[in-house]
């Protein structure tokens, strides 16, 4: 077997306290088990086995980090190098003892090395699990079968279904781990082991044992069967990683091992696998973030933030306070009226004795948050977050008193939805430390930020406001200033379907239910009423199409040069604001409720409004439903590439996976695009805007016809026709 010098470093080798052989996994950055590594690894413990003065063996990963799991980069290409499973099985079998020395992670092949050793050692930091489930894979070297033999059969196959990862003194708990240390897990698993030498191994060796099974164990995994169907909402991994744990249950080790292999190579090949494998990596490179003035997150520092002010206690003032803290960072938190402000206080200190409570915050806490009426107190923030009412004069009055008041090298963020930032920053002294934060309900609790740079904005800013978003721990995505920014713009042509859809002849269930079984945890119609209705009638109105402020010139169902909705605005008018109200597109039990029933009146007024309005009712088909709620949305996202608001589709799917719930194992709108077929969703658009001309959303972009023309190229070489679209625009 060839070794190249790299591979051959990767497993180091050397002896300690005499008799002890350790190997070092060593794969920068998190030790994955690439092929090279495999190799070297190889070699290196058959040098160990065979070395007459080593009595036992020590497993550890480089930089304080035991190991990532494979090589998730290699599962695109062909497989390579000494399988996996035969190298566990090596030391499983292994006639010395061989102990794991686990610190940092022990995640996926990691933790499946980790359970062919003998015993298991950790720091008490360490975390270990199997996320495979979340790439669209199952543990495929053995985890599957050794781990049910290890632990309860409930909490492995909790584990496996899950992709939960734990920490160390739970895995002590559960069996996992033999022993914890907050000392260097290194030098007690070398004493351990030295300790161990001549005890019987027969024990210890995880494909002997077999799977303890609950009482009545196939009723068990039935139920199990059940929950896992209703709660994965059509991901396929969970399924099959039930089908592995249940081999462990009926099979011996090795036809468990065959059942994993065969279940782990057809999801291999499933889409879902790739779009998950590709949302891994697509969320990571949203934090290399860049911007068309050339800034970028390598050459770009963001300022220290000591202290931060929070402007508006109301729903999303509040998360964003409790989240800043949560980030320990203390917060002034501002309110214009003194009922405003102790309303805002007592749900924020509850807020935080809640988080407390659940061992997210130190007592600490409570010296964090200062409550304030003063405007003039904000002299000594580093930034400020600005989350008042939706209204662009108010936001305006605001920033030019925090211009005046803030030091000069405040941040000024604000969290509007939809509002053009520039225009805000226009009332300021310094424009260039004027950026936008939007954050997602609750902003406590949502991960996605989406950060936006208007024209004026420094590199500085968004840096700083990145930095945040990552002490905040939120996934933060950098876009451009426009109307509704990024996940809004593209989710109003999703909403505005849905409602043409009910003109033309759905109902809200029959559309809810489509996207649910698409994947979505709710259909459009139940999140509008679990928002409220009015959330989007008030920007309706501040946009000038419907109410007081409407702009002169459309009519009821042409506005702004296109079809128009009144629907919502109708019921809007009538006081149905959705679970608020107790009715909106759905009926519920009494105001505030939750469980949504069917709502007759508005089937019966939806049949007199197309009659009204003269609206051809026709069926309307599931095909329909998906392709007219997802198609423009995902066409608006070319839209957006054009114009370089978002600087490449990865940023907008994250921004769907984590900002609108999109089914993770879709990818996100423009991943499912690519898998769809761009030709197809290109055909489908033409086909809808060829029967309703009058909706201009569903013209083609550009680039998305210009990348059916070149043969519809892979998703991550689109930038290169991005770059070249835009230059000879
Ligand atoms: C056979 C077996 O049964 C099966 C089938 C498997 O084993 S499947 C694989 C199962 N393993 C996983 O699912 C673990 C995935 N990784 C993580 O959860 C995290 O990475 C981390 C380990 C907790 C570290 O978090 P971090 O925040 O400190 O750093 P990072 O920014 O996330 O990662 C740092 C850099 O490492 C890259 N990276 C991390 N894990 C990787 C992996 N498993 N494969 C390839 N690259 C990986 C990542 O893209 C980033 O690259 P870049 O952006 O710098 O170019």
């Amino acid at each position: 077997m060839t070794q190249t010098l790299a591979a051959a470093t990767m497993a180091a080798y050397r002896r300690a306290a005499g008799c002890i052989a350790v190997i070092t996994l060593t794969n920068p950055p998190v030790n994955t088990l690439s092929y090279l590594l495999r190799e070297s690894f190889y070699e290196t413990f058959r040098r160990a086995n065979a070395d007459a003065e080593v009595k036992a063996i020590v497993i550890c990963g480089a930089d304080g980090k035991f190991c990532g799991g494979a090589d998730i980069k290699e599962f695109a290409g062909k497989f390579s190098g000494p399988s996996l499973v035969a190298l566990i099985d090596d030391v499983e079998q292994s006639k010395k003892p061989v102990v794991a020395a686990i610190e940092g992670m022990a995640l996926g092949g990691g933790l499946e090395l980790a359970l062919g050793c003998h015993y298991r050692i950790a720091h008490t930091k360490a975390q270990v699990g199997f996320p495979e489930v979340t790439l669209g894979l199952l543990p495929a070297a053995g985890g599957s079968q050794r781990l049910p033999r290890l632990i309860t059969l409930t909490s492995a196959l909790e584990l496996i279904t899950t992709g939960r990862r734990i920490s160390a003194p739970e895995a002590l708990k559960l069996g996992i781990v033999d022993k914890v240390t907050d000392k260097n897990a290194l030098d007690m698993a070398i004493d351990f082991a030295r300790d161990i030498i001549g005890k019987p191994l027969e024990s210890r060796r995880l494909s002997l044992r077999t799977t303890p099974c609950p009482p009545d164990v196939e009723s068990f995994l039935d139920e199990a069967l059940a929950s896992i169907r209703k709660h994965s909402r059509g991901a396929i991994a969970p399924l099959a990683c039930l089908q592995a744990v249940r081999a462990s249950v009926y099979s011996t080790f090795d036809e468990g091992l065959k059942k994993e292999q065969e279940l782990f190579k057809m999801l291999l090949t499933s889409g879902q696998a790739r779009a998950l494998q590709y949302s891994f990596f697509a969320q990571r490179a949203t934090k290399k973030w860049s911007m068309p003035s050339g800034a970028t997150w390598k050459n770009t520092s963001a300022r220290p933030l000591r202290k931060a002010a929070v402007i508006g206690l109301g729903t999303m003032g509040r998360g964003i306070t409790v989240a800043l803290i949560k980030a320990g960072i203390p917060v002034i938190a501002v309110e214009m009226g003194l009922k405003q402000l102790e309303a805002g206080k007592t749900v924020i200190m509850s807020m935080l004795e809640k988080e407390f409570k659940k061992k997210q915050l130190t007592k600490a806490y409570r010296e964090m948050a200062a409550f304030t009426l003063d405007l003039a107190k904000l002299q000594e923030v580093d930034l400020v977050v600005e989350a008042v009412f939706e209204n662009m004069s108010l936001k305006k009055q605001i920033f030019q008193q925090l211009s005046s008041l803030c030091s000069a090298d405040a941040i000024l963020c604000t969290n509007t939805s939809t509002l053009d930032i520039d225009e805000i920053a226009s009332v300021t002294t310094t424009p260039h430390l004027v950026v936008g934060m939007h954050f997602f309900a609750p902003a406590h609790v949502m991960k996605l930020l989406e950060v936006i740079y208007g024209p004026r904005t420094s590199p500085t800013a968004v840096a700083t406001a990145m930095q945040l978003a990552q002490q905040m721990e939120k996934v933060g995505v950098v876009v451009g200033n426009c109307n509704g920014f990024v996940g809004n713009r593209m989710f109003k042509l999703y909403a505005e379907q849905a409602y043409f859809l009910l003109e033309e002849g759905a109902i809200p269930e029959q559309v809810d239910q489509v996207l649910e079984d698409f994947g979505f945890p709710m259909g459009i119609f139940k999140v509008s009423d679990l928002s409220g209705l009015d959330i989007e009638w008030k920007i309706r109105q501040e946009q000038g199409l419907t109410g007081p402020k409407q702009i002169p010139g459309g009519s009821f169902r042409h506005r702004a040069g296109g079809r128009y909705s009144p629907l919502l605005d109708i019921l809007c008018e009538r006081g149905y604001l959705g679970q608020k109200t107790g009715q909106g597109w759905y009926l519920y039990e009494k105001p505030g409720g939750r469980v949504p029933t069917f709502n007759l009146w508005l089937h019966k007024f939806l049949e007199e409004y197309r009659e009204l309005h003269g609206i051809q009712k026709h069926y309307v088909g599931q095909d329909e439903i998906l392709e007219r709620c997802l198609y423009p949305l995902i066409n608006m996202g070319f839209h957006i590439l054009e114009e370089r608001i978002a600087a490449s589709p990865e940023d907008i799917d994250i921004i769907y996976v984590f900002g609108y719930s999109w089914p993770r194992h879709w990818g996100g709108p423009m991943f499912y695009a690519s898998m769809v077929g761009l030709p197809r969703v290109l055909d489908k658009l033409n086909y809808y805007h060829e029967i309703h001309p009058d909706i201009p959303t569903l013209e083609p972009s550009s680039l998305l016809k210009k990348l059916v023309a070149n043969g519809s190229p892979p998703i991550g070489t689109w930038g290169a026709f991005i770059k070249e679209h835009n230059s000879k625009l």
